[in-house]
């Protein structure tokens, strides 16, 4: 038996815009992604997050499920736009109180929150602005931040200040697949840039705050890049796609500082980013987040965009998502990150798989590949703390099915099955099967 370290905090997370529905009730103002999945032809299907799990309306009954699985720990995300309609100015009370009654409802259950404060669902009214490639942002991004330590700070001790901001910026700006359906290199990087000043602007805030004893980080979604072949040309290649991936954003946190590969790369499109700036970045943190997923592994492509990369496909496993499963990979980020960055209190914010998950007849969901899937990423973190990364708790992606973002509802995370017809909750093998290992603290090896 595998056991983890005393007090490790094994959990589940979702986000908002994916399970809550309701996107409009009680004041709530629209989001970017109620705007984009609203907008024909950008969401598989023409699906919205309008229901979603409704979770807004069915919170009692998804904690006592948490309770039910045993969760130590959960973490979501609050709406910006449901708390601040127009994303700044008049608090709506009403959207608050949703929060306040889901965090009492989990300290009851025992279980430990943790407030992500933003996950892709920038309130419309500051897209009308510019969004996130709006210097100002941060500013906004910053009081909303302070809004909510004011608010639920007695209670909740975790905040991570965004959720993958290299997704936000690249998928949303430059990709145009995610919202606000961008293709805008210039923006994205400043999108970029003010991401990172907005979360070292709430750090600030944190620090200025009456939350005792809290604790406050940031999510990165990291993939290592590796070379397809050993040639000089792919081994630089592969340095190109982890400095665009990864470096982009944990060097200016860590060291205040953006890699210079990119820096010459980008050239005249390169944001200004003042030492002020930076300083402000790399606020220091009191943990990291990190969403695995599979890695990426890149060859020369003379002339292919700004990176000159191809993505190399590998034979398999793969995902629902097409991704290849290599759980290898998850350690060799830790000792990397543990090395490179200066041995940072860490917590896999999201791990999991997407599969073609039935419903039986018999009622039961037999997701035997997600089971197999956790169980060897679980294998690979306790690998790496016996290594001496201070990995602290794992958050299972997802709780249950939800909104997939552009993939809408075709796509299933969940350890709990979610009926979209009508609304039941079907606990899947892989949750039965995770409720026992946060019971037993660890695993059979
Ligand atoms: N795709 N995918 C699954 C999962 C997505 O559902 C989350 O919202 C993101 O934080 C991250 O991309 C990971």
């Amino acid at each position: 038996m595998l056991r983890f370290p005393e007090g490790f905090l094994w959990g589940c997370a979702t986000a908002a815009y994916q399970i809550e529905g309701s996107p409009l009730a009680d004041g709530a103002g629209p989001s970017i992604w109620h705007r984009f999945s609203h907008t024909p032809g950008n969401v598989e299907r023409g699906d919205t997050g309008d229901v979603a799990c409704d979770h807004y309306r069915r919170w009692r009954d998804d904690v006592a499920l948490m309770r039910e699985l045993g969760l130590k720990a959960y973490r979501f995300s609050v709406a910006w736009p449901r708390v601040l309609p127009d994303g700044r100015g008049a608090v709506n009370e009403t959207g608050l109180a949703f929060y306040h009654r889901l965090v009492d409802a989990l300290l009851e259950a025992g279980i430990v929150p943790f407030i992500t404060l933003y996950h892709w669902d920038l309130p419309g009214a500051l897209q009308d602005l510019g969004g996130w490639a709006n210097r100002d942002v941060a500013g906004w991004f910053a009081d909303y931040a302070a809004l909510l330590f004011d608010r639920l700070g007695d209670r909740v001790r975790h905040w991570i200040t965004l959720n993958e901001p290299w997704c936000v910026a690249h998928l949303g700006y430059i990709a145009g697949v995610h919202a606000p359906g961008m293709r805008d290199l210039w923006a994205g990087l400043r999108a970029v840039h003010h991401l990172l000043l907005a979360h070292g602007r709430a750090v600030q805030a944190f620090r200025a705050s009456n939350v005792k004893k809290g604790r406050i980080g940031i999510t990165l979604n990291l993939a290592p890049q590796y070379p397809a072949s050993r040639s000089e040309a792919d081994l630089a290649a592969a340095q190109r796609a982890d400095a665009y991936h990864n470096r982009l954003v944990l060097d200016p946190i860590f060291s205040g500082r953006y890699p210079e590969l990119l820096v010459r790369r980008f050239n005249d499109a390169w944001p200004d980013a003042p030492q002020a700036d930076l300083e402000t970045i790399a606020t220091p943190i009191d943990f990291l987040g990190i969403n695995y997923y599979s890695r990426g592994v890149v060859a020369h492509a003379p002339g292919a965009g700004f990176l000159e990369t191809r993505s190399v496909a590998q034979p398999g496993p793969h995902t629902a998502m097409g991704w290849e499963i290599y759980p290898e990979g998850l350690f060799e980020l830790l000792v990397r990150i543990h090395g490179e960055y200066g041995g940072p209190t860490l917590y896999i914010t999201e791990n999991g798989a997407a599969f073609d998950d039935r419903l039986e007849p018999s009622g039961g969901v037999h997701d035997t590949d997600r089971l197999d899937y956790l169980r060897r990423h679980f294998l690979q973190a306790h690998r790496a703390i016996e290594a001496g990364v201070r990995l602290q708790g794992y958050f299972v992606w997802s709780l249950m099915d939800n909104f997939e973002w552009a993939h809408g509802y075709s796509k299933r995370f969940g350890i709990v099955y979610v009926d979209y017809e009508t609304q039941r909750r079907v606990i899947k093998q892989s949750g039965h099967w995770y409720r026992e290992i946060i019971a037993r603290n660890g695993l059979e090896n």
